[in-house]
């Protein structure tokens, strides 16, 4: 059905929302919101009117849901899964990777990048945890003075060095003093972007160019530097890979290369799939490695930082916390740590998981409806949402919300010991979001948080100095006061 502007204002009239004058709709709500009071205006919204709300702005229909059951439904979905246009921004970045595209295109990539993640690849990649976070945290040791410092920029060289070692197998070096003008790029173009993010005008792409020239001339610059860079990589690896694959005796050669002596980096296993019996071409997988370098270096820092803030507030779970990291992974620093160390940190887990809770990286994700969704709900009913209604699922609210998590504002890793995260609670914990369209690489962040995390506890303990910190959004959450703390090295 195609609905006029009158049959979808019916259509929604059962679910609560602000007043929305005709024609202009909610305009002062939305003039009064901006990325610093976005979960503050939120937060007093989600007060007045409930977790599940319509709001309108000139003719678009929003439908803002932190409610269980709306984002159950509407995650679970096979058929609504095409991402809401603010997700353009990244598009000259990114193109058709995972993150951005939807239909036919997205089905076929999530097949073939799905296995990419498979656990033997994993484990290999613990190794390259291991020793990124070993520099990591040499360059924290300049700092570890019992001085308070903003720990963000550390981490954010330590993911973007990880991130780059694992999806194409090249170091960018980006903690070393300078880093390449790859690391330099990616960086610099992710700081851009979330700058971007933070004004409905900058998003749009003309806009942006008519007011910033010299910006988006960067920005260009700094893509056609990624790019290039790597699309180099590729075929290199793509060179490599054909002689290795020759070289192999017949018997081998359709064997797969997981669990081999070479490290592969996701990239090889992308060389290796094949899409309707056609290999994927030097640009389609650029795409890709270019989502996991976007996708896999700015939501692992965040959560990174937001952790070890909320660590160094409590005493008691970092003495607890480190209590368990000498139990697992005994004193000597040296040893590098396994997979299976990190599958023995029990309440390492519970602590990640409480951040995540409450700092989720990925506050709210979005999508655009391009068919009716039927629904049904215990308080407001069955209905419809009409195509074209943009729906912003709000992780941040749903998880900071006291009806899912009692005294939600107290970070408390142990209420994770005895809530079950399986069905029925299922939908109120999705910091990976859930569903067809969630995120892929939630055991890699996992693995490598854990790393992280458990080596600069053992090696520092973190001090509570500085300002707290004060979520603002962003494409992933930020904080405006930054991630501030103190360092003192640990006797060894
Ligand atoms: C703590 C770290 C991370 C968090 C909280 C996180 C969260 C999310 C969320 C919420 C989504 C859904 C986005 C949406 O619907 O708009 C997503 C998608 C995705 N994530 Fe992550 N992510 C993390 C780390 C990573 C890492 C390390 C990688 C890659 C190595 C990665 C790759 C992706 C990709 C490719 C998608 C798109 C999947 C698709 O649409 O099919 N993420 N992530």
């Amino acid at each position: 059905i195609h609905y006029g502007q009158r049959s979808r204002r019916q259509a929604v009239a059962n679910l609560p929302g602000p007043y929305c004058p005709p024609l202009v709709g909610a305009l002062h709500i939305m003039f009064q919101m901006n990325p610093q009071n976005f979960f503050e205006v939120g937060r007093e919204q989600v007060k007045k009117m409930g977790a599940l709300q319509r709001v309108w702005v000139f003719n678009r229909l929003l439908v803002i849901s932190a409610d269980n059951e709306m984002n159950e439904q509407i995650l679970s979905s096979q058929e609504h899964l095409v991402k809401h246009p603010v997700y353009r921004v990244l598009g000259q970045w990114l193109g058709n990777g995972l993150l951005l595209s939807d239909g036919k295109v997205w089905h076929q990539r999530r097949k073939i990048i799905t296995p990419t993640f498979h656990f033997a690849i994993l484990e290999q990649f613990v190794e390259v945890f291991d020793s990124q976070s070993n520099t990591c945290i040499n360059r924290l040791s300049q700092r570890a003075n019992g001085e308070v410092f903003d720990v963000y920029s550390y981490i954010c060289l330590a993911a973007l060095d990880i991130i780059a070692e694992t999806a194409m197998g090249t170091k960018v070096d980006a903690q070393k003093n300078e880093g390449t003008p790859y690391a330099n790029a990616v960086n610099e173009c992710t700081a851009l972007m979330s700058w971007r993010f933070l004004s409905v005008y900058l998003q749009n792409e003309l806009l942006f160019t008519l007011t910033h020239p010299h910006l988006k001339w960067r920005q260009m610059r700094m893509i056609r530097t990624m790019h290039e860079y790597t699309i180099n990589v590729i075929k290199q690896r793509r060179t490599t890979l054909e002689e290795h694959l020759k070289n192999k005796r017949p018997e081998q050669a359709n064997e797969d290369d997981v669990g081999t002596k070479r490290r592969m980096a996701l990239l090889d296993v992308l060389l290796q799939s094949t899409v309707d019996g056609r290999p994927l071409s030097n640009d389609e997988i650029r795409e890709e490695v270019d989502t996991f370098m976007f996708e896999g270096h700015d939501t692992t820092t965040s959560a990174i930082s937001f952790c070890l803030t909320a660590i160094s507030r409590h005493p008691a779970v970092q003495a607890k916390l480190l209590n368990e990291i000498h139990e697992v992974l005994g004193q000597d620093r040296n040893r590098p740590i396994t997979i299976r160390d990190l599958n023995e940190l029990k309440y390492m887990e519970c602590v990640i998981k409480e951040s995540l809770r409450m700092y989720p990286s990925v506050p709210l994700v979005g999508r655009k409806l391009q068919t009716d969704f039927k629904y049904s709900h215990s308080k407001y009913g069955d209905g419809i949402l009409p195509a074209g209604t943009e729906v912003l699922l709000g992780i941040y609210g749903l998880q900071n919300s006291s009806e899912n998590f009692p005294d939600p504002d107290r970070f408390m890793p142990e209420r994770h010991e005895s809530i079950s995260t399986d069905r029925g609670s299922a939908f109120t914990y999705i910091p990976f979001s859930a569903g067809p369209r969630n995120c892929i690489g939630q055991k890699f962040a996992q693995l490598e948080m854990k790393t992280m995390i458990a080596k600069i506890v053992r090696e520092f303990e973190l001090l509570p100095m500085g300002e707290p910190v004060k979520c603002i959004l962003n494409i992933v959450l930020r904080s405006s006061t930054g991630f501030q703390l103190g360092m003192r090295k640990r006797n060894a």
